[in-house]
């Protein structure tokens, strides 16, 4: 990876004004740039009526055309001058659009994956790679904008009405009456632009919903003969997005020209009123170099300021974008990877008289009390839905629970995170695979070996039949492997990023009994040291398990397999309708 700039955290980073205030330095550059640029830009006008009235001069005698030549290479170094502030202010203003852009994104890529599950599960994919993508370019194109043109409109407006107030101020108050009321219409659609940006945004969240729905959705629509209804939902989606694509740019764009023909009706009265300046009958008595200088200078003004009216459009724009992402702009979370756990020791497991409810609902699971210790490999079954799952999901805090979970001297609730994910590795029901290779869904950034895992799993024949072994692709959610190497290949990244406690739903449910068998005595030999929680409602490896915590009717009995099997009905009937059917399918 680069080692590019740093990236700077947000202090207030739901405030826009907590970007302008981060980038001051290159923000100083751009108006002290800004502002020589703009006051430079006087001089055209200026230099343009001394040129007209020295051709004048030279006609009738009074000047020589050395003077001209001596003025016109003023004006070129003045226009040099000029010019260079314009690219330093350019520039300070992309930089400062760039580290804008970068901060934002920061801040938003940190609230985006410090999100709970929760959280996450409720957030629209969609929208959300909208948001991070679109409404931030939106959003800083809006603040470079205004950042630009608070100099080159603005400070130019101040500094063309003042040369006109100068030359003649009844002249200047009469022909820009004309320009409030461009800014008048704009503000008017203002709602308008909002609105139908609004829109658009949505529409496009939309759009990319359906393509990922589409594209991660493929093979099942393909099955169920689904193709053209999906492909007729997503071309609604698109025709949604294309007209409130064309309505969004319609109102934003198609007003400028309006604008420009409202702001230069004040050119007409210039030229009247000027000219009677200049014959001696007006408020005020002009020469020719005055007349141009007015006309050039009002000119230049009536343009400037209807481009001030699409800034508005512009700026209102990005609000409309700023109102989308806020709500994602949350204090930076510092990843917190201290610890005072002691991992010298393997931890023991205590579970004292524990409750599980799921927020919302009226299932519960209540009084789990069993104890594990390293080298332990503990069983949990129990009937269908009997909360198996659950309890594997309470130790990585996808549940809350009641009573006590003590790992080694700590309460499972009060660790961190990142304590939690060193002392737990979790395989849930589902392999979750990423759509890259399977060395890279094992190694999940890490560079150690592989090899140890991918045998302890059996899978390392297998990979190296394959022309690309590890680096085989499994295609989006593992779907180019069999559900058994998908199973393996979950099961072997949750081996190679183990801690002490290993917590494995159902991780043999896609595996023949021989390889099960074969992995499990693998583990056994892995796990040395660990402790195991082997989630199954498969029953054949329990006679090897150290114990069996058995989920039966909301509670826990947790005992070993042969006393379970003698002492407890319902287990013994699960265990031998098991080994029944089992041995008619061997
Ligand atoms: N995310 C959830 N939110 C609310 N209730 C849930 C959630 N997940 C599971 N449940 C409920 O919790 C109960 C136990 O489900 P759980 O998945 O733990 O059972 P299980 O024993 O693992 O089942 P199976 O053998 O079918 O895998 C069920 O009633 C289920 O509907």
């Amino acid at each position: 990876m680069s080692q590019g700039r740093p990236i700077k955290n947000v202090t207030n980073p739901d405030r826009i004004g907590s970007y302008f205030r981060l980038e001051a330095g290159p923000l100083l550059l751009v108006t002290v740039s800004g502002l020589l640029y703009n006051l430079g830009m006087l001089a055209g006008p200026y230099f343009e009526g001394q040129l007209v009235q020295r051709l004048f001069d030279i006609i009738n005698g009074n000047k020589t055309f050395a003077s001209m030549v001596t003025l016109a290479l003023t004006y070129l170094a003045v226009i040099l001058i000029v010019q260079v502030m314009r690219a330093i202010k350019r520039f300070y203003v992309r930089r400062f659009a760039n580290n804008t852009s970068r901060n934002m994104r920061h801040m938003l890529y940190n609230s985006l994956v410090n999100m709970s599950k929760v959280e996450l599960e409720q957030e629209d994919l969609g929208a959300v790679m909208t948001k991070a993508i679109a409404d931030v370019d939106a959003c800083v194109e809006g603040m470079r904008k205004f950042t630009t043109e608070i100099f080159d409109t603005g400070v130019v407006l101040v500094a063309y009405l003042g040369l006109l107030f100068f030359y003649d101020w009844r002249l200047a108050m009469l022909a820009s009456l004309f320009t409030p009321l461009a800014y008048l219409i704009a503000g008017g659609l203002k709602t308008r632009i909002t609105r139908y940006n609004a829109e658009y945004k949505k529409s496009a969240g939309r759009l990319n919903n359906a393509t990922m729905d589409r594209i991660s959705n493929a093979v099942t629509y393909r099955i169920y003969g689904r193709e053209q209804n999906r492909d007729q939902a997503y071309e609604a989606h698109l025709q949604d997005y294309e007209q409130r694509a064309v309505l969004a740019n319609l109102w934003e764009n198609t007003m400028q020209p309006l604008y420009n023909i409202i702001s230069m009706c004040g050119a007409v009265l210039v030229i009247y009123f000027g000219a009677r300046n200049v014959q001696g009958s007006g408020w005020t008595s002009w020469d020719i170099a005055a007349f141009t200088t007015f006309l050039s200078a009002f000119t230049k003004m009536a343009l400037k300021s209807s481009k001030a009216a699409k800034l508005f459009n512009a700026v209102q724009k990005a609000q409309v974008s700023w109102q989308r992402i806020k709500p994602l702009m949350k204090a930076y979370v510092v990843p917190n990877t201290n610890t005072t756990l002691d991992f010298s020791r393997p931890p023991q497991l205590e579970v004292t008289d524990v409750s599980l409810r799921w927020p919302g609902s009226t299932w519960s699971l209540n009084a789990i009390s069993f104890s594990a210790a390293p080298g332990q490999i503990i069983g949990v079954t129990g009937a269908v839905a009997g909360g198996k799952s659950t309890l594997g999901k309470a130790f990585i805090g996808e549940v809350p629970y009641q009573g006590s979970i003590r790992v080694g001297d700590r309460e499972l609730s009060e660790l961190s995170a990142y304590e939690r994910s060193r002392l737990i590795a979790y395989l849930g029901h589902e392999p979750e695979l990423m759509s890259c290779s399977i060395a890279e869904n094992i190694r999940l950034g890490k560079q150690e070996s592989i090899a140890a895992v991918l045998e302890t799993v059996c899978l390392d024949q297998e990979i190296a039949q394959m022309p690309q072994g590890a680096a085989t692709s499994v295609g989006s959610g593992g779907i180019r492997l069999s559900g058994g190497q998908q199973a393996r290949t979950a099961l072997a990244r949750t081996l190679y990023n183990a801690g002490p406690i290993l917590i494995l739903d159902d991780p043999f449910s896609a595996v023949d009994r021989r390889t099960e068998q074969a992995i499990f005595r693998n583990l056994r030999r892995l796990a040395k040291g660990k402790i195991v929680l082997l989630i199954s409602h498969r029953l054949y490896l329990f006679p090897d398990l150290d114990r069996v915590l058995f989920l039966d009717n909301g509670s826990g009995i947790f005992s070993t397999h042969a006393a379970l099997l003698k002492e407890n009905n319902a287990y013994a009937r699960l265990y031998r309708a098991q080994m029944a059917g089992g041995e008619q399918h061997d």
